[in-house]
């Protein structure tokens, strides 16, 4: 068992408290924010955005750090309150403050503003009028914390990484930005160009098909019934014709994939994307993984280059394309930094309440030694964060001895302990996944199983029963790790461990969303407790041992008790 991550994002935990935080605006003037609860402006420094020119950079002075010192000065320009239209409302600036700066060879403690990203409803980050009627119809009122922090920054014409823990609502963070500027929902554009037929606006990119479909859902939903045409799906394992035909008969504004599935469409002529003005990167760490290699090279030449050039005269990557790239996940290592600094235009990472300039961030010697030339590394071992923040905090883990015969009968004791009504049991190898599900039903548990050999109709129909309640326990493998989201989940099972605190974090966030309870429960022998040991260590988080007696679960405080207790059994 390989526990590769622990020794290097240990020691960034201070990372971002070494870059900068910086202020954006729409424009380079400076900009209010009108906050309706406060019923008061608060006044941000703006940054030269990418609208603003290719050559601008940020820099602290450029961008009107707040130190001790300067604090005062920023205090100063400061605007009268006043209640504004939402039409102003649009001219909505991130705050972002520096937290380190040298000066005079003297770095200043951090000092981060974040009032700004604490509004109280999705009214008051400057979304389109019509898409703010449809969150409202489909009760979505106050936005998450990263919500208010992605919302503004996408907005404002930033490339972006955005960094949250599972469950957090980053899907909404991208979607929204995007919907309040293309389709049906948009802001009104000038006159000269509502007759344009703009073609594919936005390219959103997911390394599963339930994740794809997932996210075509939640597009549906936010368009509304009658305009669910102007997103289409293409992921792998459906028809490719059919998808093909939409294409041409909907001509849609957004479409969600599988690299491999958008690239063989794109390279048959049958995908037009050099017009587009988003890609979206979603869980792209694992979209940086050696598989997608080729396909996603493919999607980062083709989506929203410039029309007529060539590759090779348009210099680096992130000079290639008009699109603005937002690549997102709950986990981002050194090798995601990379990408968005040879992708992105001045990339930021907005992480919780803050965002950070991404080219502030110092890549450890080794990584800087790969060419930033695409996704052909995926470096293992470095984090720029503790994995453990990419963890629900209302989740709680614990792990539970038992030798392998005992596994399965472990885990249907935790079930009924816990009374957990949505289980998702991971497992490391598709073969098993079936006998475990045959030994739970024996035993008059209702279970079934998820995994990448099934058909697509076999796939969707398991989730299907699995959300409306008809399977009681989902036994899956890696598969199901990335973004499923089944808001109920309330336990997550390791009947196998998983091979890194990374995959441990996706695993565990399938339960516990969006501040709900939840518990992970790693069953495991003996001789793999070290291994719980460490994932702790790296995690940051408690996982005490547990056992099941008399139909409830006991958390240890003697483990050796246990492990002999175990060891009789
Ligand atoms: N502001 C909100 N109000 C209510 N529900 C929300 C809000 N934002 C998102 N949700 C819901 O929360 C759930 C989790 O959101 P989402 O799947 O986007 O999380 P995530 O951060 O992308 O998780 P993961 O990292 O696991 O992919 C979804 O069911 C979504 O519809």
């Amino acid at each position: 068992m390989e526990l590769l991550i622990g020794q290097t994002h240990r020691s960034m935990l201070g990372f971002l408290s070494k870059h900068s935080y910086i202020c954006l605006g729409r424009h380079s003037t400076q900009r209010k924010l009108f906050s309706a609860r406060m019923g008061r402006f608060h006044t941000t420094v703006s940054l030269p955005n990418r609208a603003g020119g290719e050559n601008s950079t940020l820099t602290l002075s450029t961008v009107g750090f707040r130190n001790k010192d300067n604090m005062g000065k920023l205090d100063k320009i400061s605007h009268p309150t006043e209640k504004k239209p939402l039409n102003k409302l649009r001219q909505t600036g991130v705050k972002l403050i520096s937290s380190r700066v040298e000066k005079a060879g003297k770095r200043t403690s951090p000092e981060v503003d974040t009032t700004l990203f604490n509004v109280k409803s999705f009214f008051e980050l400057g979304l389109s009028p019509l898409l703010i009627e449809r969150l409202e119809k489909e009760e979505f009122t106050v936005p998450t914390d990263i919500q208010s922090a992605a919302i503004p920054t996408i907005s404002q014409k930033h490339d972006v990484v955005i960094q949250s823990y599972t469950g957090s609502g980053k899907t909404l963070a991208y979607l929204l930005p995007i919907l309040s500027k293309v389709g049906p929902l948009r802001d009104a554009v000038p006159e000269e160009q509502s007759d344009m037929k703009p073609g594919i606006e936005a390219v959103i990119v997911a390394p599963s098909r339930e994740l794809g479909m997932q996210i075509v859902r939640e597009v549906e939903r936010l368009l509304g019934p009658s305009y669910k045409r102007y997103v289409q799906q293409l992921v792998g394992g459906a028809n490719r014709l059919r998808q093909e035909e939409a294409l041409k008969k909907n001509k849609p504004g957004i479409v969600v994939g599988t690299p491999g599935r958008i690239a063989e469409i794109s390279a048959a002529g049958k995908l037009h994307t050099h017009g587009c003005r988003f890609l979206v990167l979603d869980e792209i760490d694992q979209l940086l993984a050696f598989n997608f290699r080729e396909d996603m090279h493919r999607i980062l030449e083709h989506v929203g280059r410039r029309a007529g050039k060539p590759v090779a005269t348009l210099g680096p990557p992130s000079q290639q394309a008009d699109r603005q790239i937002i690549m997102v996940s709950a986990t981002v290592p050194f090798s995601v930094i990379r990408a968005a600094k040879s992708w992105g235009k001045d990339p930021l990472l907005v992480k919780g309440k803050s965002v950070a300039s991404i080219d502030s961030i110092s890549l450890p010697s080794s990584e800087n030694s790969h060419p930033a030339s695409g996704p052909s590394q995926q470096p293992r071992g470095s984090v720029t964060q503790v994995v453990g923040e990419s963890l629900p905090p209302a989740l709680k883990h614990y792990y539970c001895v038992a030798k392998v015969q005992h596994k399965v009968d472990t885990l249907r004791r935790c079930v009924y302990a816990l009374d957990a009504r949505f289980v998702i049991v991971f497992m490391n190898h598709t073969k098993q996944l079936k006998d475990v599900v045959f030994k739970l039903e024996a035993r008059g548990m209702k279970a079934a199983e998820l995994h990448g050999d099934l058909g697509k109709l076999a796939r969707s129909t398991t989730l299907k029963k699995f959300k409306d309640g008809e399977v009681r326990v989902l036994v899956t493998n890696e598969l199901s790790a990335r973004g499923l989201d089944v808001a109920e989940c309330d336990l997550v099972v390791n009947l196998d461990l998983p091979t890194d605190s990374i995959h441990y974090a996706h695993r565990a966030g399938r339960a516990g969303r969006l501040g709900r309870k939840g518990n992970v429960v790693t069953i495991c022998e003996d001789q793999e407790v070290f291994v719980v040991k460490k994932l702790q260590r790296q995690l940051g988080v408690p996982i005490p041992a547990c056992e099941i007696t008399e139909g409830k679960l006991v958390v240890g405080k003697d483990e050796e008790k246990m492990k002999k207790k175990e060891a009789v059994r």
